[in-house]
């Protein structure tokens, strides 16, 4: 058995990939650590520390935030503070960008965008749950920087990653330079490397969407999964049903086993319901890193315009063939095309 490998050593060994780091990539990946040990060790007890249910208050979704989704939030935005390597964070549970105004943090230079407690339907029913970051260099010189320092192109992003709250707890990085899975040894209370070099397979047998929506969906969507329901044994079809209903649970699976996940956009959420700056752009980073591949159904979401910081997309992304084979489904029919605002 190899020696343990901690996030913090990993972090330092990696920096000299980076002939001009200094460091503060390094310190803003530590603090991101430090803040999911202490929102882990609430989500593992969560029904004996009263953060079980609904805070009472609404998000800029309109969605009713959870106790869980208030707690994350506010422990990754006072480690980023403390720790003083970003300026701003930009949450899904704050409307506006959040400015870190301490001395240090005005003269910071990385934006940290956030979904602080990813997949909140399933914090009451102990169903995996997790934290998705996404980390961009400011663009802007002078003075403080603003929301359009936040709103990037996803392929401008120098990190990205995820924690998993599940059987085990990970931490799931990338800086551009392949993707690393660390576990949570409770006993020393550090994140150790358990899965170097993570690579999603090629393609895979399990397809992963809310299929109780499926009236809604587009025809390009339907057909796919009619397409995944087909028997043939050539292709190992028909392939297997997942949905845990958090993001980061049926993509951490699609990345070990290989599979897709969609959320395509549907009558109730006509521009998808997943946002572009804080879940899908991290998300596709990280899977693009691994050999997988991410689009709207047509189009990199790396490559999205950003114009809003709440704003949604469709998302098609995990093996490459078998988005490569949605994609054909959706560039069928120009109904598709529409929903995807790419006709008419
Ligand atoms: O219940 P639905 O419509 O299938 O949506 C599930 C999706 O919504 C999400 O829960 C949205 O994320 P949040 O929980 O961070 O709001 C995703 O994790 C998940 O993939
Ligand atoms: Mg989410
Ligand atoms: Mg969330």
């Amino acid at each position: 058995m190899p020696p343990l490998k901690t996030l913090g050593q990993f972090i330092i060994e990696k920096q000299s990939d980076h002939p001009y780091a200094k460091g503060e990539l390094s310190r803003l990946l530590r603090d991101i650590g430090i803040a999911a040990k202490i929102v882990n060790r609430e989500v593992n007890k969560a029904g004996l520390v009263d953060m079980l249910g609904q805070a009472g208050s609404t998000n800029i979704q309109g969605e009713s935030q959870q106790k869980l989704d208030i707690y994350a939030n506010e422990q990754f935005i006072a480690a980023l503070k403390s720790g003083g390597e970003c300026c701003i964070v930009a949450s899904e549970e704050n409307e506006e960008i959040v400015m870190l105004d301490t001395d240090v943090s005005l003269d910071a230079k990385y934006i940290v965008a956030i979904d602080p407690l990813d997949g909140s339907s399933n914090i009451d029913v102990n169903v995996s749950v997790g934290t998705i970051f996404s980390i961009y260099r400011r663009q802007s010189t002078v003075g403080r920087a603003t929301l359009d320092d936040v709103l990037q192109k996803g392929l401008n992003q120098v990190a990205a990653g995820y924690i998993i709250y599940g059987t085990s707890t990970m931490l799931v990085y990338t800086t551009g330079r392949g993707v690393n899975g660390f576990t949570l040894d409770p006993s020393i209370g550090e994140f150790c490397l358990s899965h170097p070099n993570m690579q999603i397979p090629k393609t895979g047998f399990v397809y992963s969407i809310n299929e109780g929506y499926y009236v809604h969906f587009p025809q390009g969507v339907k057909s796919y999964i009619k397409y995944c329901q087909v028997e043939d044994d050539a292709t190992h079809r028909p392939y297997s049903s997942r949905y845990v209903g958090s993001m980061i649970a049926d993509l951490h699976r699609s990345m070990i086993k290989g599979g897709i996940f969609i959320y395509p956009v549907t009558a109730a959420t006509p521009g998808g319901k997943l946002r572009l700056v804080y879940e899908c752009n991290p998300m596709s980073f990280i899977i693009e890193q691994a050999g997988g591949r991410a689009t709207n159904g047509k189009t990199r979401i790396l490559e999205l315009e950003v114009n809003s910081l709440h704003q949604r997309t469709p998302i098609f992304i995990g093996s490459e063939q078998m988005v490569l084979k949605a994609e054909e489904f959706m560039a069928e029919s120009d109904e598709d095309q529409l929903s995807i605002g790419l006709v008419g």
